[in-house]
């Protein structure tokens, strides 16, 4: 557990949500939310099943409008802003093993996303070397994820988890400081459970992580602080043991097993 596990300062906040509020129809998926995420800590973000987790994300990236509220990145209000002028601002989300092009080689697949974070996508006409320059930090990018050896075989036939490890390389080529997962375990087997664990927490190095997960063990070993939502409020927040003992994230848990 890291110092930055202790209380939230506003001063080292990286991102923040302040009477956050989404509401389809009459029904609030996300109800008056406050969330402090401090510069560089991995913090997890947990809940029963419907408790609006996934809605926070597509608020933070600003895929949902929120009903009410002000979210800030780096001291910017972004509230208004759109989805890429929030990627473009260096907080990028992962889209799960979808975001994917199956057909195309591993390396491919990293340097489409380095297209993309140069700009150069919008370009017709690229001088070679541009193109070589691209698969150095494509290839370098392999390397981090432990995808060094996969560079050439198609995405398709990479297995499950080291599809999710090429995600993440992905994502990376976008260059984020604060990076979003969305489930990063959701699926894996248990082996691959520990290798992207491994992986979240060398790439977290130097930036910050927001996560959903499910798997309680990963987010003991893996975040310095936890946000706990139910119904679409804030239940409790603190570090992994903090949570573990409190009582209403308990009835929580247990009543959302029972329903
Ligand atoms: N577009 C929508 N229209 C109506 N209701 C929605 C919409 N999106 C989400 N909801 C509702 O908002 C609530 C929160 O959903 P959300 O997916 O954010 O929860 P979650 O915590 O991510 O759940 P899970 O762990 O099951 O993925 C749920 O009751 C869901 O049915």
């Amino acid at each position: 557990m890291s110092a930055a596990a202790a209380a939230p300062a506003e001063a080292d906040a990286v991102l923040t949500a302040r009477g956050l509020t989404k509401a389809f129809g009459g029904f609030h998926a996300v109800d008056d939310l406050d969330l402090t995420i401090r510069q560089g800590t991995i913090h997890a973000l947990i809940g029963p099943n419907g408790a609006g987790k996934s809605t926070v994300f597509g608020l933070l990236t600003k895929f949902h409008t929120p009903t009410s509220g002000r979210i800030t990145l780096a001291g910017e209000d972004i509230t208004g802003l759109k989805p890429a002028d929030v990627v473009r601002r260096r907080m990028v989300r992962s889209f799960q093993i979808s975001a994917i092009f199956p057909h195309m080689s591993v390396l491919e697949n990293v340097r489409v996303s380095l297209q993309r974070h140069h700009g150069l996508d919008r370009q017709f006409w690229r001088p070679l070397s541009s193109l070589a320059r691209l698969d150095g930090e494509a290839r370098a990018l392999l390397a981090q994820v432990g995808l060094e050896d996969a560079a050439d075989d198609m995405a398709a036939n990479l297995s499950y988890g080291r599809k999710r490890a090429l995600e993440i390389a992905t994502t990376l080529a976008l260059d984020p400081r604060v990076l979003l997962l969305d489930e990063p375990m959701a699926g894996m087997a248990s082996a691959d459970v520990q290798m992207i664990a491994r992986l979240i927490a060398k790439v977290g190095q130097g930036r910050t992580v927001l996560m959903v997960e499910h798997n309680l063990n990963v987010v003991e070993d893996l975040c310095d602080r936890v946000t706990v939502l139910a119904r679409g409020r804030l239940l409790a927040e603190g570090d992994f043991a903090t949570i573990r003992a409190d009582r209403d994230v308990r009835a929580a848990y247990i009543g959302a097993e029972d329903g």
